[in-house]
């Protein structure tokens, strides 16, 4: 059988810094000794055994400079007490408590001082000694010293068996002083109440010094009755303290006792007590690991749901039902789900049943103490299943205190007096909008299973390493490892196999080093996610320090803190991951921030969403130019118009003499911005362009050249035009996310991909691949070098619907018309089809040579006779030959030099008909160009400029009109 190590020693040590003095003179069995005075700090704290540095001389210990006759009377009760100790383990069931942590000779002496009260108070044993005895314990006591032998012998008999309860040992020792007190308190009043005047004897025949003291002072103030009953009461107390039991576990805990005295199978007792009653007594006093089952409340249709406030939000008073955080295909009974969870953490050991818990916990009442389950056999094997040690729980702290819960102050509510649309009064939407989550644990039993897993495996494989510390995000916990002197980080690196293995889990990722420390990270998913609400981070500090109108919740990081991050300075982001690890929700999340924050003066958006159904809850806000689009095709095209918006914004930029839209802005709110003389047009402020795609691929699917450079030009230059690109897709293969692509879209969110070549893709590294799912993401915003791993924030679809009514009841959104069919369109004319090529190769054959022969081009061009014909009666319609004559070659009409501009038509760049003139085009195209830009910056002016403007139509389609 394989033996079970305790990590306690490596835990003890563990937070040198913290509790170093407190265990340093604890005895140790195993090992040889402490290493010499003088080395160095951490080396002091290893595990002698698992050293290599040498060898080490061992320490004096405490015990080695006492006198000889004291070692030998101390070895000899040592040796008694461990006998005795050992005696007692052996009854019932059988208990093995760590070495290092037996209380033997502490056990032996309560026993031996049971034994000698007995003695005296039962036995009436007489002599010197015993009067000392009966003086101390009687004179304490009066006649309640009968039940003090009772109560030492408990005590040792739990120091005996179970000496690591410490926190049970407490409560027992408390209970019967209580009783103890309270007893004397009645043998006090039953005994005469004397009074110290009235000797000793009195006294002993009452309730000893003790009684006196204690009901003395209150029967002088009330009846001896009251008193009494109030004292009755505190023995009362003092049982449900020594028995653990809360008040309204009462009936239960007599029912438990009852049957069990009617010699009823507990087993099936709690069988029938699990069918309809409430279990949580029986978790109560079972250990620290376990806990009160969530209460459950009933709702329609009969369906419990637990009472978590973390649901409590996902419905709200106005019916609207959203979805939840973490939705599993799979509906699961919640309490096998965190059992299973809980088992998780700790491979091999089996977790009780219901039945055993209620029978350990009637043995308990006995007052035998629980017994430890014997533990179960283990696989010999290189990585064993461990217990959680107390040891190691009680010093392995977190290393980043969880950041407080942001009290749900309400941003104070700002309101715009929109320039856009007159002098309508526009509200954001209030942040109560968003409730706020579960408040963030900061440790869990969990997170101590692991530390003890961690601990545990690398003791197996002889790695000098410790725990010291851990950081509890809302999906991940990071656990730090520090290494001895001379050990390899490959060392920890190679166990990540085992580590899995022990925590059972197969999404560890581990880095090395956390940056800035020295220490390696080991990330491992906690067994108890916290969603993170949307509403506190935009509550949170780092959100309130700015009013920057493109800031956006991202979520929480792993050591707890909240991640918002500026649009605008990303300045474009690629969202990748595979299928339901979360990108939606995260564009949502981002969504609902801005229109949480900004007027639609301050920022508009273009929504492309070719699945149709992620983005239509947005549908009609007053935020969006156009309405959302789902066709890629006209999606390809919206990107074109954002180029040329691109354009006209950089235009004004240059010729007003400024390097930012920013500035431009400002300029332009402190009227130093004033049009050319003459110029009717009234100039405003250039809103932010937030583009959102919500599946790149799709689009490339149908224009991969025209969606390439438009984005590529778009994220080239946009920036400072303050237009802001955001790619969501689900297949991040290199045939979405080009080269191209990737080289001008420097932020990067990866949600859980499902290969690793994914993750190189979208991040240049592994480490997408490992991630969980449900939100959990690694961010890499512009010009950071490592990924930070991130839990998503999350907002509920009635949420959403919530923030966009709000936001709907007070603006009507106007679409502009051009965006998504404004673009020059490509037309190829019917009868030339598919010998577009061929007829362009013929067209610069014939142009150059300036010799219109059929055979000609039968011969250069390797094309049949009917084909060449063809061509030429293409060339003859579009003018380029003159008509057939005969036999003799054509006449060709178009010179070499105009060669490039019918080109040009025949590929459907230009209008086809009239071919124009090469020199009459820059300055009609200039025109035109001129007077689009002119539209695409009246757009913005307001509802007061439309009717002067020259441009009233564009102006219209700009205006905003309130309600
Ligand atoms: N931040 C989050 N917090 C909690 N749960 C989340 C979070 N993000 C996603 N989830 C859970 O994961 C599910 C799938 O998320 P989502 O729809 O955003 O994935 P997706 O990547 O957009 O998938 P697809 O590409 O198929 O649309 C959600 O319904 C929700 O239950």
């Amino acid at each position: 059988m394989a033996t079970r190590t305790s990590p306690a020693p490596r835990g003890q040590h563990q937070t040198r810094s913290k509790g170093a003095s407190a265990v340093a003179g604890s005895p140790r069995s195993k090992g040889p000794a402490k290493p010499p005075a003088g080395s160095s700090a951490k080396g002091a704290g290893r595990a002698p055994a698992k050293t290599r540095q040498g060898p080490v001389t061992p320490a004096p210990r405490d015990e080695d400079q006492l006198a000889l006759p004291l070692r030998a009377v101390r070895a000899v009760w040592m040796g008694t007490a461990r006998v005795v100790g050992s005696g007692v383990r052996t009854f019932g069931h059988d208990v093995n408590p760590d070495r290092e942590l037996r209380r033997d000779g502490s056990g032996f002496f309560l026993l031996l001082l049971a034994l000698a009260v007995a003695a005296v108070e039962w036995w009436a044993l007489s002599g010197t000694a015993a009067d000392v005895v009966h003086a101390a314990a009687g004179g304490t006591f009066g006649w309640m010293a009968l039940l003090v032998p009772f109560m030492l012998g408990l005590g040792a008999v739990r120091l005996f068996r179970y000496p690591e309860r410490h926190r049970a040992n407490n409560r027992i020792a408390i209970g019967q002083l209580v009783i103890l007190f309270a007893g004397s308190g009645i043998a006090h009043l039953v005994g005469g109440r004397p009074g110290l005047s009235d000797g000793l004897d009195a006294l002993w025949r009452a309730g000893g010094v003790v009684g006196f003291l204690v009901a003395g002072p209150l029967s002088s103030i009330l009846t001896p009755w009251p008193v009494g009953v109030l004292l009755a009461a505190a023995i009362f107390l003092g049982l449900l303290i020594v028995t653990a039991t809360p008040f309204r576990h009462i009936p239960a805990r007599l029912r438990t006792l009852y049957e069990h005295l009617m010699g009823q199978d507990p087993d099936a007792a709690a069988a029938r007590r699990d069918d309809g009653h409430d279990q949580s007594y029986l978790y109560e006093t079972h250990g620290a690991t376990a806990k009160p089952e969530p209460k459950r409340r009933k709702r329609l249709f009969g369906k419990d749901k637990p009472d978590t406030s973390a649901n409590d939000h996902d419905q709200h008073d106005d019916g609207y039902v959203g979805d939840e955080a973490f939705e599993r295909a799979v509906i699961e009974d919640e309490e096998r789900r965190a059992r299973e969870a809980e088992s998780a953490v700790r491979p091999g050991v089996r977790r009780p049943t219901r039945q055993e818990l209620a029978a350990e916990e009637l043995k308990r009442s006995q007052g035998i103490g629980t017994p430890d389950r014997a533990p179960e056999r283990e696989p010999e094997g290189a990585t064993e299943a461990i217990d959680i040690v107390p040891a190691a729980k009680a010093l392995i702290v977190p290393s980043t205190p969880v950041q407080p819960q942001v009290p749900p102050t309400p941003i104070p509510q700002r309101t715009e007096q929109l320039q856009l649309a007159g002098d309508v009064a526009y509200t954001l939407p209030p942040s109560d909008y968003l409730p706020a989550g579960t408040p963030p644990k900061e440790r869990s039993e969990a997170n101590d299973a692991v530390v003890a897993a961690l601990t545990h495996t690398m003791d197996q494989f002889n790695v000098d390493a410790k725990v010291t510390g851990f950081s509890r995000g809302p999906t991940v916990t990071r656990y730090e490892i520090e290494l001895a002197p001379g050990t390899k980080v490959e060392r920890v690196t190679a166990l990540s196999k085992n580590i899995s293995y022990a925590v059972a889990s197969s999404d560890v990722r581990i880095l090395s080093p956390i940056p800035g420390k020295s220490a390696i990270g080991i990330e491992i998913p906690n067994t108890d996610r916290e969603t993170v609400s949307l509403g506190d981070v935009l509550r949170s500090g780092n959100a309130r320090k700015t009013d920057h109108p493109m800031v956006m919740g991202v979520g929480k990081d792993v050591e707890g803190g909240f991640v918002v991050a500026n649009l605008a300075k990303m300045p474009h982001l690629l969202v990748a991951g595979a299928t339901g690890a979360g990108k939606s929700s995260f564009v949502n999340s981002m969504i609902t921030s801005i229109l949480m924050r900004s007027t639609p003066d301050e920022v508009r958006m273009v929504m492309v969403d070719p699945k149709r159904v992620e983005l239509t809850a947005y549908e009609g806000v007053p935020h969006l130019i156009t309405p959302i689009i789902t066709s890629p095709k006209k999606a390809a095209e919206a990107l074109q118009w954002v180029v040329r918006e691109m354009d006209t914004r950089y235009d004004d930029l240059a010729n007003y003499g400024y390097k930012h839209i920013d500035d431009f802005n400002k300029a332009v709110r402190n009227g130093k911005v004033v049009p050319p003389e003459g110029s009717k047009r009234v100039v405003r402020p250039y809103p932010y362009l937030l583009v959102i795609v919500d599946e790149l691929a799709d689009l490339m699917m149908v224009a991969p050249r025209d969606v390439e450079d438009s984005i590529v030009r778009i994220t080239q230059l946009a920036r400072a035009a303050g237009i802001h690109l955001v790619l969501a897709t689900q297949r991040p293969s290199v045939d979405v996310v080009t080269g191209l692509i990737k080289a001008n879209v420097p932020s990067r969110m990866a949600f859980a991909t499902s290969s690793v070549t994914d993750s190189r893709v979208v991040l240049d590294q592994p480490g997408a691949e490992k991630l969980i799912g449900q939100g959990d993401a690694l961010f890499l915003p512009m010009g950071a070098s490592k990924p930070m791993r991130v839990q998503g924030a999350w907002v509920t679809e009635s949420e959403i619907h919530r923030v966009v009514e709000h936001v709907k009841g007070q603006l009507q959104a106007i679409y502009r018309e051009d965006v998504a069919v404004d673009a020059p369109k490509k037309q190829i004319d019917d009868d030339i089809g598919d010998d577009l090529e061929v007829l362009l190769q013929a067209t610069e054959l014939v142009v150059t040579t300036q010799f219109g022969s059929t055979s000609m081009l039968q011969r250069k061009l390797r094309v049949g006779f009917a084909k060449a014909g063809r061509l030429m009666d293409l060339l003859e319609s579009r003018g380029v030959v003159g008509p057939s004559e005969g036999s003799k070659a054509r006449d060709v009409l178009v010179k070499p030099d105009d060669l490039a501009p019918v080109l040009a038509a025949m590929r459907g760049d230009e209008p086809s008909v009239p071919v124009q003139p090469q020199s009459q085009a820059p300055i009609d195209l200039v025109a035109d160009d001129l007077a689009s830009r002119a539209q695409a910056v009246d757009y913005y002016d307001g509802a007061d400029a439309s009717g002067s403007d020259d441009d009233g139509e564009s102006t219209d389609a700009w205006n905003l009109t309130g309600r």
